[in-house]
């Protein structure tokens, strides 16, 4: 099932540079889409765009078959609501100056309320943010802590128990693990790949590091320039039919 289509997207800034041209791909129901690209190719403007931080110049985005792009904030909001997202550097994602606790608790309140929760489930703040500390293998204590007495992977954890909180169907994961230290990556991918089947979320997973879009994508685009120049299966990323830029990529690692 489609979950999310983008059609012929395009986006200019007002330098003039064209960022995104002509960019189409879907979404299947409970995949993880990688898309792996050069550091200024436009994949943190597509993240961006496709959350509606930016507005996009042509083209089309829908979700569930519902095109979004000229919604208002206050009409997009539902479909928000079915998509979150975690970004690079989980410090400057958080609120310095609230206790993990309070910001966990961010999207119930401005989302949630009265959503039927089918994971996890409201009887009280306590109880709800140990649920998500949980999922994400954190003790409760940490709730009680604030960010910077967290290490850099267990405040991405945080940032990723947040974006599950309510419970999206979609997450947009605009290199999540590009500021950790290696061990630290490899956790949170693993993690990331066990919240995917368990909760039932499909992925957007935006990356420069082919390693770790290979290794949790079940589908591969390659951008280049704003534009995507391959796609294919994640068996399919040896082949000799692959374009001569992909190939490129993977002889560099
Ligand atoms: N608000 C903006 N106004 C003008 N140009 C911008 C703006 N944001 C990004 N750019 C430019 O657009 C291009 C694409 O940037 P973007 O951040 O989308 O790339 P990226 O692939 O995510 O790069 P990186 O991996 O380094 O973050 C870059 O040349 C960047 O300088």
């Amino acid at each position: 099932m489609e979950l999310m289509k983008i059609s012929h997207v395009d986006k200019t800034y007002s330098n003039g540079l064209k960022v995104l041209d002509n960019v189409s791909f879907s979404l299947e129901k409970g995949e993880c889409l990688g898309i792996i690209g050069e550091s200024g190719c436009g994949k943190s403007t597509l993240a961006r765009c496709l959350l509606q931080l930016e507005p996009i110049d042509a083209g089309e985005i829908s979700i569930n078959g519902e095109p979004v792009q000229n919604l208002t904030k206050k009409n997009f909001k539902p479909f928000r609501k079915q998509m979150q997202a975690v970004f690079q550097n989980p410090s400057a994602s958080l609120n310095p100056k609230l206790k993990i606790r309070d910001s966990l608790m961010d999207p119930y309140l401005q989302f949630g309320g009265q959503k039927e929760l089918q994971h996890f489930s409201y009887t009280s703040k306590e109880n709800y943010v140990g649920q998500l500390l949980e999922a994400v293998e954190l003790p409760a204590c940490l709730g009680d802590r604030y960010p910077h007495e967290l290490s850099g992977g267990q405040q991405q954890r945080v940032t990723i128990s947040r974006a599950i909180s309510i419970e999206p169907e979609i997450m947009i994961l605009d290199e999540p693990t590009s500021s950790l230290d290696v061990l630290s990556q490899a956790s949170i991918l693993k993690l990331l790949d066990n919240l995917r089947q368990q909760f039932s979320l499909s992925y957007i997973f935006i990356s420069h590091d082919l390693a770790a879009v290979a290794s949790l994508s079940q589908q591969l685009l390659v951008m280049k320039d704003g534009r995507m120049v391959d796609g294919f299966g994640s068996a399919e990323i040896f082949s000799h039919d692959r374009h001569p830029y992909t190939k490129e990529l993977v002889s560099m690692f």
